[in-house]
This record gives structure tokens, sequence and C-alpha cells, in this order.
């Protein structure tokens, strides 16, 4: 199974190089060459099957012959056996027709910890098997941080860099990533946005001395890895409730489109999907984009929901290369576009094509709150502001296709954002039991301005690849 790049420039590779490589050496985005298909009757015998036997066979597809099954199957099974949930990613009935797909049962308490886990298990494996060692940079808005840090912690073959937005992420989700105390964790609070941290971390991709010097790595969904093992929970939600007998649509929190893209990669692999709602906050670049065919960047305001606290929608480009009949030259001249102008014009086939799929809904603050006091008052279940925009965005595509049941991808468990849960329901959601002293852990971080040449300053001190 062949990776090529949206922008047609880098060289096609496998999937252990993809999952090494994070972005293209053309700073495009690497995707399937083809999409494999799972026929609909293998999907049927999805139903009843243990989530981990559904991953090894998804993800056998998508890797191919570069890992062998034995290695992919044991690495998958230990990947989720720390979940606190039997099920993984269990199913939840909020009202009818409409469900939720919990996936915060990992350490960490947020989706990410589904693909964070296995990847952790993946780049190890495939390092220590080329016995090469890995600086890892990554950019968070709380959530990927915190998971990749749990994921990579006291491995030798990594030394992992993750960069935050200073204040803009909650205290619980800072304190995840800055209490860990292991040699090759290093947490690095930047003056700016999760968008500036992210433009940091492709900047160092893109610089080409620095990145060979420290054989950079990534963990941002811009890494197809993550993607990949993301697109599983879609097939067994799906089947969960009928499929592919019975289509099913979702409803997804997004900010830098890997979740949704990871459900157009489960569509495209043959999950009958009806559609797509792309779910924002009040940072709604992607519902003006789908209306209006145009995508401007405008500032970011901090939300409730600061994980979507996002204007670069990093995945986004996958999702242009398919609407383009893959043609990477389109991607590069509206990518060329984006970094000259901040804004692009999506081709009218192309923003046919993608809205004959998904769906936008954006969701304001007031709204946000009241979702979250709504659903606590009349089911008693407790919903993350982020969890909220998916449930008022699942709302919208019921109002037009009652007949189709939605699922709500439910992102982060409650307790990660106290503050805004306390004040939309009253509730002040605890901490699981291994967080329970979080808030009185000693926190380790390093301050550094937005400037890349610091950033690289820093990561060239520490990294033990430099020392060895
Ligand atoms: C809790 C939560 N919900 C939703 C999102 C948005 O997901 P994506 O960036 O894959 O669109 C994020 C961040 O990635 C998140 O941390
Ligand atoms: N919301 C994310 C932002 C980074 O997204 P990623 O999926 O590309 O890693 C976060 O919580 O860090």
């Amino acid at each position: 199974m062949l990776h090529i790049s949206t922008r047609g420039e880098a060289p096609s590779i496998g999937f252990s190089e993809a999952l090494l490589t994070g972005l293209a050496r053309d700073s495009g985005l690497y995707v399937p060459q083809s999409w494999p298909q799972i026929s609909e009757t293998t999907i049927k015998g999805f139903a009843g099957q243990r989530y981990a036997d559904v991953a090894k066979q998804v993800l056998g597809r998508l890797v191919g012959d570069d890992i062998a099954p034995a290695d992919l199957s044991r690495m998958v099974e230990e990947a989720y056996s720390g979940f606190r949930h039997k099920a993984i990613c269990p199913l939840v009935q909020l009202d009818d027709n409409l469900f939720l797909l919990e996936l915060f049962h990992g350490p960490t308490l947020a989706f990410k910890d589904v693909a964070m886990q296995l990847l952790g298990k993946l780049m190890d494996h495939v390092l220590k098997a080329k016995g090469h060692r890995a600086t890892i940079v990554g950019a968070t808005s709380g959530d990927t941080g915190s998971a990749a840090v749990e994921a990579f912690k006291g491995l030798d073959q990594v030394d992992i860099f993750i960069l935050f937005p200073k204040g803009r992420v909650s205290e619980v989700q800072r304190r995840q990533m800055t209490t860990v105390d292991s040699p090759n964790v290093h947490t690095i609070a930047v003056d700016g946005t999760f968008d500036d941290c992210q433009a940091l971390v492709k900047a160092m991709f893109n610089h080409g001395a620095f990145r060979d010097q420290v054989n950079l790595s990534g963990v941002n969904s811009i890494n197809w890895a993550r993607v990949a093992a993301q697109s599983v929970y879609y097939f067994t939600a799906a089947v969960a409730l009928g499929s592919p007998a019975r289509k099913v649509s979702f409803s997804v929190p997004t900010g830098n489109f890997g979740d949704i893209f990871a459900g157009w990669a489960a569509k495209k692999m043959g999950l009958p999907i009806e559609r797509l709602m792309i779910g924002t906050n009040a940072n709604d670049i992607l519902a003006r984009t789908l209306e209006t065919g145009s995508y401007e960047i405008r500032g970011v305001v901090p939300t409730t929901s600061p994980s979507m606290d996002i204007q670069i929608s990093s995945n986004f480009e996958r999702l242009l290369f398919d609407a383009y009949g893959r043609d990477p030259e389109a991607v590069r001249n509206t990518m060329a576009q984006l970094s000259q102008a901040g804004s692009f014009t999506i081709a009218p086939e192309a923003l046919a094509k993608i809205r004959s799929e998904f769906s936008a809904q954006a969701v304001d603050e007031k709204a946000v709150a009241e979702e979250m006091a709504t659903v606590r008052n009349e089911t008693g279940y407790i919903l993350d502001p982020h969890s909220a925009v998916g449930v008022r965005a699942a709302r919208e595509l019921l109002r037009t296709q009652p007949e189709v049941p939605v699922v709500a991808l439910s992102t982060a468990h409650p307790a990660k954002f106290p503050d805004a849960v306390k004040a939309a329901t009253g509730v002040s959601p605890a901490l699981p039991p291994h967080l329970a002293d979080l808030l009185d852990r000693k926190e380790k971080v390093s301050h550094v301005e937005n400037d890349l040449t610091a950033v690289e300053a820093l990561i060239k001190d520490r990294a033990r690849i430099l020392k060895a």
C-alpha cells in the first residue's frame, strides 16, 4: 500500500514511512494511493466483534504488508488494554435517532487516545526495527499534546516536544502535559495561538537541515497513521446501529478536520455513511467555507471548547485533494493562495462534491451552553463543550433527515473542562481516580516566544539524538 502526497511532489511511500514522516517533503499530506475496499459482507461481520478485532481488520488493510499481522495484532491489543470501558468506544442513546459515541475512555480523557495509544507502539516498533531514533514535535490546543505525552513517555527511541498556546488550554489539559516527569518529554508554552504552534511545527518540517538533523517526526493529524486509526470507530458505531443495511450519519466537532476526515476515509473504504456534519464553535471558518465556497482566515476567538479554537484546518487539504479528483496541482495552487492571501476559493465542481457529502453548522457560545444544560436537564448526561457542539450540529441534521440515525462524536470527558461545564449545568464533573491528584502535581514547562529560531534552538539543546 503506497501513500501519495496531496501536493504530488514528494516520493510515494509505504505505511511505516508515512508513519515516521508526518508532513510530506513538499509540505503536502500523505493519503493512501487508493482507498482499500471493505466489502459489505465483511462490514456486516463486524457486528458483535470486539473493538480491537475490528481495528485489526480495518487497519490491516491500511497498513498493507508493512507490519506483520501478528505484530499489528499485539500492538492493537496493548493499545486498548488500558481503556476504562470494555467497549473502548461505547455508544449511548441520547434521544430518538440521536446517539453519542464516547471516545474519552482512554488515559487522557479525549478521543486522541484512541489513535495515539496505538501510534506510540507503532512508532516504537518501526524505529526499533530500523535501529533509528526520532524527535517528535507536535502542536496542541490541549488534547493531542496530553495524549501524545502519555503515549510516548519513557520510550527510548524518541524525544517528544509539545508546543501549546500559553493561557489558551484548560488547566486540566495543561497539567496533563506539564506534570509528566519523564526525561524524553518536553512541553513548551508558546506566546501565540494554536495556529501559531501548528505553523511552527510545519515550518520545522519545511526546514530541511533541521528536519534531517533531529530526524523529525510528527504526531498531529498531519500524520496519516493518526487518521487511519481514528477511522475504526466509525465502523464500530455504524455497525452497532445496523449498518451496512442501514445508513447512518455522523456529526463531528471539528477543528483540524482530522477526526471528520477519518469518517470520510471510512466512507471511501465502503462504510455507507449518509452525511458527515462538520460542527464548529464560534471559530466557524469551515462552516463559512461550505456556505460561501471561500476559505477566509479571521482572528481566533477563545471559546469554552478551546481544542477547536483553530483557523488553519490542516486536514481540509486532504478533502480538497479528493474533491479536486486527486489533482495535486489544484491543491498546490490552492495552498499557495492561502499562504499568499490568507484565503482561497474552491472551484464550483469541487465545492458541489463537498456539499453533496458534508454539511456544516457553526454553534456559538450561547448554543453550546444551552445544549449542555438541555442534555443535563432532559437526560442527566453531562456533555463537555466540544461534544455539545457535535450534539447541537447533529440536531440540525435530524431536523432535515429525521429518519437517519445520527452519531455525534463525544470527543472529551467533561472533567477536562470543569469551569465551562459547571457554568452551563451547575455540575462539577470529577476527574477519574487516576487523575484525582492532578491539580497537586508539580509542573515542568518551558516558555518560548513565537519564533522558529528560538523553538529550534530549544529542541536542539535537548534532543538526545544530537547527544548520542
Ligand atoms: C475535544 C476535542 N474535540 C474536537 C476536536 C477537533 O478535532 P479535529 O481537530 O480532528 O477536527 C479536538 C481537537 O482536535 C478536541 O481536542
Ligand atoms: N484539537 C487538537 C489540535 C491538534 O489537532 P490534531 O488532531 O491535528 O493533532 C488538540 O487538542 O491538540
